[in-house]
């Protein structure tokens, strides 16, 4: 049996002592009442204080379980998101908030653990406690036994339909406002610089403030909801309670006790059920929101039975379409021999950096072809040919850690040694060994105690470092001053003919260094292709 069950036992149990302290209660107070000897009392005294006692050791080893068991599902369900933002990055979150996926990965996924430990043990509780309380009920008096139990199973049965009902009436969609919250928190605190210097701080507050206005009112609204189940439980128990006491006449005096207190002991494990479904909205819409992300496009698809990888690196471009939902640039033709240069230009928006993405398989093709080494690479893993061609993105991410981690992520077995070759071909090595903490200096997030120009490096000797024989650098020079970009595109340069390199750039001087030119057209018309320099295989 798992952990789980074995929690859920424990809550039973827990709860039937619960019911039986009650009962066993009435029992002592009516017959202490006909004052007997002592000793006729005994069992019912000392099955007060056991019941009592188990009932919170009880508790507590049902909490331990049942948490235990909800946490490590929910490691598994946030590892298994991780795992699909990953898989769909990054075409598969487009038009996704940063700040919206972050909560999915976070407050949604503790939806999973809701539905264990707030939805499903409260009904496993109350079900297992109703049957024995009207099985009890029914051997003292089968009438009241069917009272008891027709009054619970009512009151249940109401509670499940009602209370969601009215939840979702009351048009609380509390996964998604979070979402939006935080959206708007995380967009707010990338945009704080520009928010503050455009003095529009103001509206990112009124944008939030409508998100937690919001949320507030869903919640208060699901709080306010709440109180119908628990009315439908009080009332229903109530009717039990005076049903079964005008029955009663006919009892034993102490057996009175315990069956008109039967239905008030149900009232605890009912009023958990109707606390569960006033939760089952949210976690349903979580749920939902965690499967859409399950369900997004995979951005690139691996094939059934993928080719092993080519040793070659040399890459053929055959009438290639790039683009995401529309096309932006077709009919891309290139032939890049093993080390060679090439620069890829063109008018904003024309998709060069698509492009980029594309031969990189973070994206699709949309039509054409892309060859490694004489194979086509949809017929080869996407992982294998992300080993050979490597990506720089034009804002690429350096973490919040020391230069050594940073540089890791690409190569987590790499040495001190290989780090610091790395760092000397993107001409950093000189810098980083003058720093007091040298590999361990803090970098600061998204690189701020760097220059522009230092983050690019690092950024360019993680590329290194990953062993890639093809580079493909978004606009690495961008943001650099022109004594920095010339020397950055120095050390880019001297990686070929070791590599091959191609430079996305909108820079002049980068276009003239390079020498060779593959030119995409406007967006919206086919692409124009037009070389220059040694435009030989373009
Ligand atoms: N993640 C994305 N999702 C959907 N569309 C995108 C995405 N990224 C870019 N696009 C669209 O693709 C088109 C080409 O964009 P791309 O960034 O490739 O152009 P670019 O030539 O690199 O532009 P720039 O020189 O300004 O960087 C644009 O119209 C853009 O709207």
């Amino acid at each position: 049996m798992t952990r789980l069950a074995w929690g859920r036992v424990f809550g039973v149990l827990s709860q039937l002592a619960a019911i039986a302290l009650l009962l066993v209660s009435a029992w002592l107070i009516v017959r202490a009442a006909e004052q007997p000897p002592v000793l006729y009392l005994m069992v019912a005294i000392v099955s007060v204080r056991f019941f009592g006692l188990s009932r919170a050791g009880l508790r507590y080893v049902e909490r331990l379980l049942t948490h235990d068991a909800a946490l490590a599902r929910v490691t598994e369900a946030r590892v298994a998101a991780y795992r699909d933002l990953d898989r769909v990055a990054p075409a598969g979150v487009t038009g996704r908030r940063r700040g919206d996926l972050v909560s999915r990965v976070v407050s949604d996924i503790d939806a999973v653990q809701d539905r264990m430990l707030r939805l499903r043990s409260p009904w496993v509780v109350a079900l297992v406690s109703i049957a024995a309380t009207t099985v009890l009920v029914a051997v003292i008096d089968p009438a009241s036994g069917l009272v008891v139990g027709g009054a619970a199973g009512a009151a249940m049965a109401l509670v499940r339909v009602i209370v969601p009902w009215a939840v979702r009436r009351s048009g609380d969609d509390s996964s998604g406002w979070r979402g939006d919250l935080a959206a708007d928190v995380s967009h707010g605190v990338i945009a704080a610089p520009d928010l503050v210097a455009y003095g529009a701080t103001e509206l990112l507050r009124e944008s939030a403030h409508r998100s937690i206005d919001r949320l507030a009112s869903a919640q208060r609204s699901t709080a306010r909801l709440a109180g119908i189940g628990e009315a439908v439980v009080l009332v229903a128990t109530g009717i039990a309670v005076a049903v079964v006491a005008g029955m009663s006449a006919g009892l034993a005096p102490v057996l009175v006790g315990v069956v008109v207190l039967a239905p008030i002991a149900l009232i605890e494990p009912l009023t958990a059920v109707a606390d569960a479904e006033g939760l089952r909205p949210s976690i349903e819409d979580a749920e939902r929101r965690l499967a859409e992300l399950a369900d997004a496009r995979e951005a690139v698809a691996d094939p059934v039975v993928a080719r092993s990888a080519p040793t070659a690196f040399a890459l053929d471009v055959d009438a290639l379409a790039v683009g995401w939902t529309d096309i932006v640039a077709s009919g891309i033709d290139l032939v890049l021999a093993e080390g060679e240069v090439v620069a890829v230009a063109g008018p904003s928006g024309s998709g060069k950096s698509t492009l980029a993405l594309t031969l990189s398989r973070l994206v699709e093709p949309r039509a054409g072809a892309v060859r490694l080494g004489g194979v086509e690479v949809r017929e080869l893993a996407a992982a294998d040919v992300r080993s050979t061609i490597g990506y720089l993105a034009q804002d690429e991410i350096v973490f919040d850690t020391t230069i050594r981690e940073n540089l890791r992520i690409a190569a987590p077995s790499a040495s001190d040694a290989d780090l610091l070759e790395a760092l000397g071909r993107a001409g950093l090595a000189d810098f980083v060994e003058s720093l007091p903490d040298g590999l361990d200096t803090a970098v600061g997030e998204r690189g701020s105690r760097l220059s522009g120009g230092e983050r690019q490096r690092l950024c360019l000797a993680r590329l290194v470092l990953g062993g890639h024989r093809v580079l493909v650098l978004d606009e690495p020079t961008e943001h650099l001053d022109e004594e920095a970009a010339e020397a950055l595109l120095d050390d880019v340069l001297a990686l070929s003919p070791e590599r091959s390199i191609i430079v996305v750039t909108h820079s002049p001087r980068v276009l003239d260094r390079v020498g060779r030119t593959l030119e995409l057209g406007c967006p919206g018309r086919p692409v124009g292709r037009r070389t220059r320099g040694q435009a030989a295989g373009v």
